[in-house]
């Protein structure tokens, strides 16, 4: 299976001091910054755009960069992200009306390709996509906020992918995001998930690499 990443989720993070927030976080050993992008139209809440992205890159990170669109529609700012230097895309099947041509778009830019499932959006998208897929993402509270809790219903959902995922025998990132704590995290590993989105569980303490190393040692129980 994959190497396990985590994933901080920078919606939990200081705006204000950003691109300081995005490095010490890396520097407390994530492997991928999560960059949760919402529209007041698909979900409640508004938050950041390609221009942000690029001002990541151009403060120098270098770390993948996974960029979750809860927007609809989604094709019209695929290139821009991709300009920005988006190293995953990944969109809700519901905000697009053409799943094959949104994720066939996205790797002719030159990105990772993924789809997101709300908690009750069926995996039935996935049947005639794999072969186009990087990243399966999960969500395990219903999209637009933070801090809320995890829904249980995802650790049956996460051993369904992970079947699935295995049976097809491509190569194909399994993500969980919503509610990751240090507390369930190993039977989320458990489940199947190899990228591990948290947010509030690290942002919101005040030293990240404990966090991050607990939940690294979490993981390992599982495995
Ligand atoms: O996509 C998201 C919300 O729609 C976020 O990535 C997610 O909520 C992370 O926050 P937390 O770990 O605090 O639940
Ligand atoms: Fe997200």
């Amino acid at each position: 299976m994959a190497q396990n990443w985590i994933a901080p989720s920078i919606l939990s993070a200081d705006f204000a001091r950003l691109g300081e927030e995005v490095d010490n976080v890396l520097a407390a050993g994530a492997d991928v910054v999560h960059f949760d992008v919402m529209d007041n139209h698909f979900v409640p809440n508004l938050t950041i755009g390609p221009l942000v992205c690029e001002a990541l890159r151009n403060h120098g990170v270098t770390a993948p960069i996974d960029v979750h669109l809860m927007i609809d529609p989604v094709d019209r700012i695929i290139p821009d992200f991709a300009k920005a230097g988006a190293s995953y895309i990944t969109f809700h099947p519901e905000a697009s009306v053409h799943l094959d041509r949104t994720l066939q778009l996205i790797k002719d830019q030159g990105c990772k390709a993924g789809l997101v499932f709300n908690p009750s959006t069926s995996l039935h998208y996935l049947d005639h996509v794999m072969d186009k897929l990087d990243m399966i993402l999960l969500m395990s509270v219903n999209p637009g906020f933070g801090g809320q809790s995890f829904l249980p219903s995802a650790l049956t959902k996460l051993r369904d992918a992970r079947k699935r995922i295995d049976e097809s025998g491509f190569d194909i990132r399994l993500e969980i995001d919503g509610g990751v704590k240090v507390d369930n995290i190993r039977e989320i590993k458990a489940a199947g998930a190899d990228t591990f989105v948290a947010g509030s569980a690290i942002f919101g303490k005040p030293d990240y690499k404990a966090v991050i190393d607990q939940m690294r040692a979490e993981i390992a129980k599982a495995e």
